[in-house]
């Protein structure tokens, strides 16, 4: 396994409508152990896309391919193999323990009527670890913060040792320190090969570790690129409608870092005139 990500043409809407259509031939490529930024407004359709990268959807057109495979031709069991997908928002009402959901993350590894082996175990707690809820195993899942269930559901997905790794919004629910925690595992895991395609609501956090951007508004990928080329300050307002400075802060850190700005909004006339790099 690879990694290898191509994504050709895919188009979907929930109704089938042209009308209604979420996006319309969206394509790129990852190569193995790349990050993926996806960034876009509120309703832009970026859950939309990762569940149709995780067949949870199926696309009206197109395709996803993993390592040169269409996920078409593929069972859902070699998908959960190959695909780990950290969804927004997920309940559980069942009140198993953060133990059991994490195992849940080898059940596309474990027989039908087996039982999970030590390797199972071993690897769901070595996830706990890594994410840093080890401490929370034995805790009833109903019984989570926001930001817990989201540290539980990241460590799940660890446990199935997919090669592409989806999360939707991995830190809305999480406090700044553990946000940067799991910004560094990405970072670790993408150094170990496992490709990453992570929607977000902050550019910052393509500037931080992503080595492709993405952005989905109208229906399309209005920006597509290295984030250092593609977001720019016109781009950015373009996208989330504000004015945002790109700022880069240097003392040992030579980073850039997006600054919105108060009641500096410029007209549509104004935005529009003139070419805007990065735009596709
Ligand atoms: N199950 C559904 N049935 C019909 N329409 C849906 C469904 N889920 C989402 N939509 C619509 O599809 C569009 C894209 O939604 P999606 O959740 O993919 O956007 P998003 O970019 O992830 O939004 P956000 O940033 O707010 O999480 C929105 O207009 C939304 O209302």
């Amino acid at each position: 396994m690879t990694g290898r990500v191509n994504i050709s043409n895919l188009c979907f809407g929930y109704t089938g409508r042209e009308k209604d259509l979420v996006f319309s031939k969206i394509s790129f490529d990852l190569e193995q152990g790349e990050v993926f930024c996806l960034l876009g407004p509120n309703g832009s359709g970026k859950s939309t896309l990762l569940k149709c990268m995780a067949r949870l959807l199926n696309p009206l057109e197109g395709s996803v391919c993993l390592d040169g495979e269409n996920l078409n031709t593929l069972g859902a069991g070699k998908i959960a193999r190959k695909i780990g997908f950290v969804p927004q928002s997920l309940v559980c009402v069942f009140p198993f323990t953060v133990e059991d959901i994490v195992i849940m993350g080898r059940a596309s590894r474990i027989g039908m009527i087996s039982s999970p082996s030590k390797t199972d175990r071993r690897k769901a707690f070595e996830s706990m670890e890594r994410i840093g809820i080890s401490h929370l195993a034995k805790r009833p899942c109903n019984r989570l913060s926001g930001g817990e269930w989201q540290l539980v559901l990241i460590a799940r997905a660890l446990t199935q040792s997919p090669g592409v790794l989806l999360l939707d919004e991995p830190t809305s629910h999480l406090d700044l320190g553990n946000q940067i925690k799991i910004l560094e595992v990405v970072d670790s895991l993408a150094k170990e090969g496992i490709t990453i395609i992570m929607a977000s609501h902050f550019p910052d956090h393509a500037f931080l570790n992503a080595d492709k951007v993405g952005i989905l508004k109208d229906r399309t990928m209005i920006a597509l690129g290295d984030p250092n080329k593609v977001l720019s300050e016109d781009v950015l307002e373009i996208t989330y409608g504000i004015t945002i400075k790109i700022v880069t802060i240097d003392e040992g850190i030579n980073r850039k870092i997006c600054v919105p700005v108060l009641n500096q909004k410029k007209t549509k006339q104004q935005v529009k005139n003139g070419s805007i790099d990065g735009l596709v």
